[in-house]
């Protein structure tokens, strides 16, 4: 069986931060397994690129979830399956967090976890490859400076970088593009140290089950090309398969709750209950509004020759619509005066969008429009995740649980209201005709959570499913290693018990940055 020092198992956001740092003293041998294959899809670079890679399957896993929208129309979730992992499908939106949620975890009982141990690292990851800049749009038609001036008008602060201060503000989304390019965590710590000779990077292999001797991690069954081979681990097994697969591996491996187990045929090894619950997920609520004037994206963007034109210039140029990440303008803000922080997020774009159909791409309208997004930034409704049957690669099912605590439901209410404020609001509301999604006819609350179920999206950002914590029941301990076994860690999303307030790739990266130096000692 070959052996090495560390298997890293999942090559995404965390992964990949791992293998770079792991992977430092060259006397360290480091394996990297990653199910996905290679990030050569030259889609993965192009910044909107993304929406035709989220919803296929060749760098895409698509994960059902449980029917739950007043019309139980099906929803799923994609995650990213190629190097970089969902870093190299999502939105780019580079978000540090708060300061308060990383001193939160701290006084949760998890030490090592507060701003001031995380905040530099966001610091040094920006110096050690991680680009990072606030993308202007160039061809919205000044949409997007008048979304920017209305905020302004009502009162927040105009940031040129947004991960500046933690009050209200607005502005340009921070992206993780550099030059009309994206910039995964497999462009930014992967690729610049793959030639390591003491580093094994292992692409279309599926980690199948955790090894056990006794009570220890000593390995890893891989699956590729339908043979199975083992892998030693000398010091560990590091878990980086996402918010998803790393509870369904570890469930599979007989770590989870017992009854959920041998209902799925399972032999358990530890009856873990949190392994898969405490789910917590953002909801994003929908506003969209049609607009006076042929402006904006959709006319750039909205038939396939009007693509290819776009792409053409983002060829020439590395500018235009096609270089700027997924939202143009965000803002964090508060739904009440008196509160201390934001407590919601906006996304805002210059176009305007018909229906999600899982497995295809978002249709943009014909005619002008634009949409803003909004979700609840800590939101504490959870749902849970198990699995039906010992196939590793089966689907799990998944329970969002969205919005099913009051918390959620007023703050996403008045998050909701803030949203068609900022757009009753000059100099963007004078270009507006009318509110076309969910329509001036939903203003009461259960009304607006409604619409929220039927038109909204997850936010891709599922975590607390290995979450951390001080407690026995808590799946990880704040040094990130599985409770109850020897040299298994889990290290990505699913290890946050809060939410960290907004989009969570740099957090995620910086998270396993901060884990490297765990590990190391
Ligand atoms: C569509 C989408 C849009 C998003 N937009 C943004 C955004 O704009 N900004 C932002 O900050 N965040 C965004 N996110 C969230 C962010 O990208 C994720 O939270 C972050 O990438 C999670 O990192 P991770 O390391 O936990 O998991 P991932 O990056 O998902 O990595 C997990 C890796 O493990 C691999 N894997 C899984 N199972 C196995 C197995 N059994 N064997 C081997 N390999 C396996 C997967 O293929 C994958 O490569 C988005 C996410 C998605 C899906």
């Amino acid at each position: 069986m070959r052996e090495f020092d560390y298997v890293i198992v999942g090559a995404g956001s965390a992964g990949c931060v791992l293998a770079n740092r792991l992977s430092e003293d060259p006397a360290t041998r480091v394996l990297l397994v990653e199910a996905g294959g290679w990030d050569s899809n030259p889609l993965i670079r192009v910044p909107k690129g993304f929406a035709r890679l989220m919803d296929g399957t060749r760098t895409a896993w698509q994960f059902p979830v449980e029917p739950f929208h007043p019309s139980a129309r099906p929803e799923v979730w994609p995650r990213g399956r190629t190097l970089g992992g969902s870093s190299s499908i999502n939105g780019m939106v580079y978000n540090r967090g708060q300061r308060a949620d990383y001193d939160e975890l701290e006084r949760l009982g998890n030490p090592g976890w507060g701003w001031d141990t995380i905040g530099p690292i966001f610091t040094e990851m920006e110096r050690s490859g991680l680009a990072v800049s606030a993308v202007s749009a160039t061809e919205s038609d000044g949409l997007c400076e008048e979304m920017i001036a209305a905020g302004v008008n009502l009162g927040w602060s105009h940031e040129r970088d947004l991960n500046a201060h933690d009050g209200e503000r607005i502005g340009y989304t921070m992206a993780t593009i550099r030059h009309g390019r994206r910039v995964s965590a497999s462009a930014a710590f992967l690729h610049p140290v793959r030639r390591r000779a003491n580093l094994t990077v292992a692409t279309r292999t599926v980690a199948l089950r955790i090894l056990f001797d006794k009570d220890a991690a000593v390995g890893v069954r891989l699956g590729r090309n339908g043979r199975t081979v083992d892998v030693a681990a000398a010091r560990e097994v590091v878990v980086a398969c996402g918010s998803i697969a790393t509870p369904r591996l570890l469930q599979v491996s007989g770590i989870g709750p017992a009854g959920v187990l041998r209902a799925a045929g399972v032999d358990v090894l530890l009856d873990r209950p949190a392994v898969g619950a405490r789910m917590r997920e953002h909801r994003v609520f929908k506003l969209q509004f049609r607009l006076a004037e042929d402006l904006g994206y959709n006319r750039r963007l909205n038939t396939p020759a009007r693509q290819a034109m776009a792409g053409l210039k983002y060829l020439l140029t590395r500018r235009g619509p096609i270089a700027a990440p997924v939202y143009d303008v965000l803002a964090f803000v508060k739904t009440r005066p008196d509160l201390d922080r934001p407590d919601a997020q906006l996304l805002m774009a210059p176009f305007s969008a018909g229906p999600q159909v899982p497995g295809e791409q978002l249709p943009l309208e014909r005619e002008p429009g634009v949409n803003c997004l909004g979700h609840v930034l800590r939101p504490d409704s959870e749902g849970s995740l198990r699995i039906t049957s010992p196939d590793p690669e089966a689907p799990p099912r998944i329970v969002p649980n969205y919005l099913a605590t009051e918390y959620d439901r007023g703050v996403g209410v008045a998050a909701f209201r803030r949203m068609r404020e900022l757009f009753a609001t000059d100099p963007i509301a004078k270009r507006i005709t009318v509110e076309t999604l969910p329509g001036p006819a939903v203003q009461d609350d259960a009304d607006i959570i409604d619409a929220a179920l039927e038109h909204g999206y997850c936010g891709y950002h599922a975590i607390g499913t290995c979450a951390m914590g001080p407690h026995d029941d808590d799946v990880v301990d704040p040094e990130l290693r599985v409770r109850g076994v020897a040299n298994l860690r889990v290290v990505d999303a699913s290890v946050l018990p809060i939410m960290v307030s907004g989009n969570l790739n740099g957090p995620v990266m910086a998270m396993a940055w901060h884990a490297s130096d765990l590990i190391q000692g």
